[in-house]
């Protein structure tokens, strides 16, 4: 099982510090045995002591250049860091990072052997318009990607049940968790509005390989809850 903290644009560096020494510290004194990986703010990326994974939010598909605000992969060396997440409904929507751009950072970092944390979903208005518009709509996000590629994780996000609280339901997770998993063999985590009360729910559903959890992974002792439900999963 897989539990991911997407910290987006929150926490400062002393706070990112603080939550990373906290989770590390609890996995390893409950003996997880989990896969927790944590994004934090660029600004935030370091090289840090922990046996949680630590992956970019973002970085532009060039070792160095001429493309203010970003950064490149002499940045992520430099911390030794060697994943990333791609695709995210918000670079997508509120970024306007388009399919084309969004494989050409696949295929850069594919190249590099990162691990790839690659997020697909739908806007609400295509899963009100059925399931078919719905699996269009998410089948062209798929476009180009290896979907073989063997350090993918796939990232389910309907874009209507980020931040907003409301999450699909079970059997309708489990439905298009089936369908996903025909496109690719990779690890398929479920993200939008994963909380402490539901997390265990979810992550017990078939075909659901984990989570990626948004707001209710910024408070690291809620995170550490959810990656203790994981390894209890696990146990079972
Ligand atoms: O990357 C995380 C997803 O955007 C989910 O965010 P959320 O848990 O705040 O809904």
């Amino acid at each position: 099982m897989i539990v991911a903290a997407n910290l987006k644009t929150n926490l400062t560096r002393k706070q990112t510090k603080e939550y990373i020494e906290t989770l590390d510290d609890f996995v390893k004194t409950n003996h997880i045995n989990q896969e927790s990986f944590v994004f934090p703010a660029t600004s935030s990326l370091d090289s840090y002591d922990t046996d949680v994974t630590i992956g970019a939010q973002n970085a532009y598909p060039v070792q160095n250049g001429a493309f203010t605000g970003e950064i490149g992969v002499e940045h992520l060396d430099e911390f030794g860091l060697k994943t990333i997440l791609i695709g995210h409904s918000e670079r997508r929507h509120i970024l306007g990072e388009t399919q084309d751009v969004i494989l050409q950072k696949f295929n850069y970092f594919k190249e590099l052997g990162y691990t790839i944390v690659y997020c697909v979903g739908e806007p609400l208005e295509k899963r009100e318009a059925g399931v078919a518009e719905m699996m269009d709509y998410i089948n062209a996000q798929y476009r180009g990607i290896d979907t073989s590629y063997e350090r993918l994780i796939i990232a389910y996000e309907p874009v209507w049940a980020i931040g907003t609280g409301l999450t699909p339901t079970n059997e309708d997770i489990i439905a298009i968790h089936r369908e996903l998993k025909k496109k690719s063999p990779a690890p398929l985590l479920y993200g939008g509005s994963v909380k402490v009360n539901n997390a265990k729910e979810i992550m017990a559903l078939q075909n659901v390989d984990g989570v990626l959890v948004g707001s209710a992974a910024l408070k690291v002792e809620d995170f550490c809850q959810m990656v203790t439900f994981a390894q209890e999963l696990e146990n079972k």
